[in-house]
């Protein structure tokens, strides 16, 4: 059953220490180069996230099934119904995975999952060589994998606008491919920080790649025996950011981040400098300051960082601040419809967010504070996290739906509680 959760906050002020999980995106290709790697890599800090907590079991699954058969000598391959709920990276590295696989799977997962588009990934692979067909709908989730691949070219070319995930599905099993991987981007490439991770992560596995003009280049190689480290969750810390930008006063300390992250949503450090947030690196960790600054960045492009869409457009509008932002193409094909979801939601508070083509641009002109707000969470973990900070300004917010943060971190309500939100589950 659907449970609420009701918060308020008595002072406007925001002190303590936070001890975020570690990164989903992070850890979900750990976990995907450690399947990969015959026991050489092994993968260190494993992500709370109930997405990676998905992922993890799959994977193990899998290896059970191979021993199970190997064990009693049985060679009939077993079809495997795999539901990957709502977890996106999930669904995409694992349709690249299964594809070297030697067993048949059906891989499904939430409503939403099944609205989510694949083909651009399911037709890189199938020019590859896999043996792919759609269960339901042509183009989307559930889709059957057939295993018995035999590689027809190392040579293919993919999209690169629509979602960062596909290519990265296909790094990560490039060094498998008997004939390596020789990958063709066309177009404009979306959250290109997450495609770096992807590369940098397979380097400390010790796979070495090639990236010139738009075309990526891995041949076959075997992973090195080395641990992968995942680091606290930029994404998570961004909220942390947001309840400093909003409160009167702030000092928070994030242990275990650091500077020079592989996450591309570390950039919430020189974004949310605008909004007076200092971050000092030190004691192993990250510390937020706030000073009073007049707000004066106008224009926001969040093409590399979509996940810190919504954290920070909820910020501008309970500032008044009247910013323009780009780059939020991708926010329609997420857990939800997210620029619908923030229009919503920010409406409750009398803002607008104004679609222009690729612009959208927030007008405050009306907004107001209530003395409560009930949000809507649309199955999206970011709207009940972005909106969440809110309680510093209105008296009473409640939050529909408050399990749907466990998807990328389940302790964000007992971790408000600890730095003094009263947080009250609705019966
Ligand atoms: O590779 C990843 O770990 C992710 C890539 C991004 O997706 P897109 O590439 O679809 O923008 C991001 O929104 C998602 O939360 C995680
Ligand atoms: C978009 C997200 O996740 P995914 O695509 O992995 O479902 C997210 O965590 O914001």
């Amino acid at each position: 059953m659907e449970q609420n959760i009701i918060l308020s906050k008595k002072s406007k002020t925001a002190n303590g220490t936070v001890q975020l999980t570690g990164s989903k995106s992070e850890c979900n290709r750990a976990l995907v180069i450690e399947a990969l790697s015959n026991g050489k890599v092994k993968v260190e800090n494993i992500s709370d996230a109930a997405d990676t907590v998905t992922l993890m079991e799959v994977l193990s699954q899998k290896s059970k099934v191979k021993s199970q058969n190997t064990d009693s000598g049985l060679d009939t391959q077993d079809l495997r119904l795999v539901n990957i709920g709502p977890a996106g990276t999930a669904m995409r590295f694992l349709t690249a995975y299964f594809t070297l696989q030697d067993d048949e799977v059906i891989l499904t997962g939430s409503e939403r999952m099944k609205q989510r588009p694949i083909g651009v990934l399911v037709d890189a692979l199938r020019q590859l060589g896999a043996h792919i067909e759609y269960v339901e709908k042509e183009g989307f989730p559930p889709i059957k994998l057939k295993g018995s691949f035999e590689q027809l070219t190392s040579k293919i070319s993919i999209k690169g606008n629509i979602s960062s995930q596909y290519i990265t599905a296909l790094l990560l099993i490039a060094a498998r491919l008997p004939l390596g991987l020789e990958l063709h981007i066309e177009g404009d490439l979306t959250s290109r920080p997450y495609v770096q991770m992807t590369l940098a992560m397979l380097e400390q596995a010790k796979i070495q790649h090639t990236w010139e003009g738009n075309v990526i280049t891995i041949s076959h190689q075997e992973f090195a025996t080395t641990i992968l480290p995942v680091e606290p969750d930029w994404s998570a810390a961004s909220y942390w950011y947001s309840i400093a930008a909003l409160a009167d006063e702030a000092e928070l300390f994030l242990p275990g981040l650091t500077q020079y992250s592989l996450q591309g949503d570390s950039v919430i450090t020189e974004i949310m400098a605008n909004f007076g947030i200092t971050s000092q690196f030190k004691d192993g960790g990250v510390h937020l300051l706030k000073e009073a600054k007049p707000l004066s960045r106008k224009i926001f492009d969040l093409k590399e960082c979509p996940d810190l869409a919504q954290t920070i457009i909820v910020v501008c509008a309970a500032l008044g601040h009247e910013a323009t932002f780009t780059g939020l193409e991708t926010l329609k094909i997420k857990e939800t419809d997210r620029v619908k979801a923030l229009q919503n939601e920010l409406a409750k508070i009398g803002v607008k967010l104004i679609e222009k083509g690729l612009l959208y641009k927030l007008d405050c002109s009306e907004k107001f504070i209530p003395e409560r707000i009930f949000i809507n969470t649309y199955e999206d973990h970011r709207m009940a996290m972005a909106f969440a900070p809110l309680a510093l300004l209105i008296p009473q917010v409640e939050i529909e739906d408050a399990k749907v943060v466990e998807k990328s971190y389940p302790a964000f309500w007992s971790d408000l509680e600890k730095i003094g939100f009263e947080v009250e589950q609705k019966a």
